[in-house]
């Protein structure tokens, strides 16, 4: 048996294992059987905490509830950093993930900031399947169109749209998200911008579905935003998990998310149980 935590950061829901002290058998296969909500324990990704590599306090390993493994999790990166820096009773530490290097900083009042890193804008970046303008993507689908995108070390396309409420998140998230644009597929968010320093975000997220709250869908939203002119570089973001306060620094282009962490309940799970 081994202990699991289970964490979120406004309802964007972690398994959380810590494998610092020696590896665990966690397969594909098996981080999906355990993030099953009828058949495991359930959450919206599955994270490993793995030994620090140097320069970093700790590497977070990610992975969807398909199995599919992510290059970053605004919102667990937020949790993981609050673990580790609860115990060394220190108030700044730097996540590592296959994407790079994401320093956290607790604030006042129980929030952590991360710096998530540069956006980048290029659209092999992306990726897209084929040279196009990340401002204005072609692609549409029912009701939405002209997203643009951006990678936060994982691919996004934001979609602008009047009436969050009458787009059908779940009937066209899937095709979007498999749309042949996105080689890598791609996590795809829905944004109405209700003033230039605030917007409402749904997410469908890439090998999760729909999820309470995305935090590297936040930081593509409040770029995407910007640079199409819709808000400034600074914005609440309300998801229905609840709000992260966001920045896209002007002096280097990183997106700072400033937001909650929590922990719901801790147990122990046999891994054996979940196949191999
Ligand atoms: N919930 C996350 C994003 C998780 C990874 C994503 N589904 C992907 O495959 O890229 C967040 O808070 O950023």
């Amino acid at each position: 048996m081994i202990p699991f935590r289970k964490m979120h950061g406004l309802g964007n829901d972690f398994v959380v294992l810590d494998a610092r002290a020696g590896a665990l058998p966690v397969t594909p296969a098996r981080a999906a059987a355990i993030a099953d909500r009828h058949f495991g324990i359930g959450c919206d990704q599955f994270i490993v905490m793995e030994p620090p590599p140097a320069g970093a306090d700790v590497f977070m390993r990610i992975r969807n509830p398909d199995g599919s493994e992510a290059g970053a999790c605004g919102n667990a990166t937020r949790c993981i950093a609050a673990l580790v820096a609860e115990e060394r009773g220190a108030d700044r530490v730097v996540v590592r993930t296959i994407a790079g290097d994401l320093p956290v900083e607790r604030l006042p009042g129980g929030l952590w900031r991360a710096d998530m890193g540069p956006a980048r804008l290029r659209w092999d970046d992306v990726p897209l399947a084929y040279k196009a303008d990340t401002l204005h993507l072609p692609l549409a689908f029912g009701p939405v169109s002209d997203p643009a995108a951006c990678s936060m070390g994982n691919p996004h396309a934001t979609f602008f749209v009047d009436d969050l409420d009458a787009i059908p998140v779940t009937e066209i998230g899937p095709r979007l998200e498999h749309d042949p644009i996105f080689p890598d597929r791609a996590n795809i968010g829905f944004a109405q911008v209700l003033a230039p320093d605030r917007m409402r975000l749904v997410i469908w997220e890439r090998g999760a579905g729909l999820t309470l709250a995305c935090g590297s869908g936040a930081c593509a939203a409040i770029v995407n935003a910007a640079r199409r002119g819709l808000t400034g570089r600074r914005a609440t973001v309300t998801m229905p998990g609840g709000d992260l306060v966001m920045e896209w620094r002007e002096s280097d282009g990183h997106v700072l998310m400033t937001g909650p962490v929590a922990t719901a309940f801790t147990g122990t799970l046999d891994l054996g149980a979940y196949g191999s």
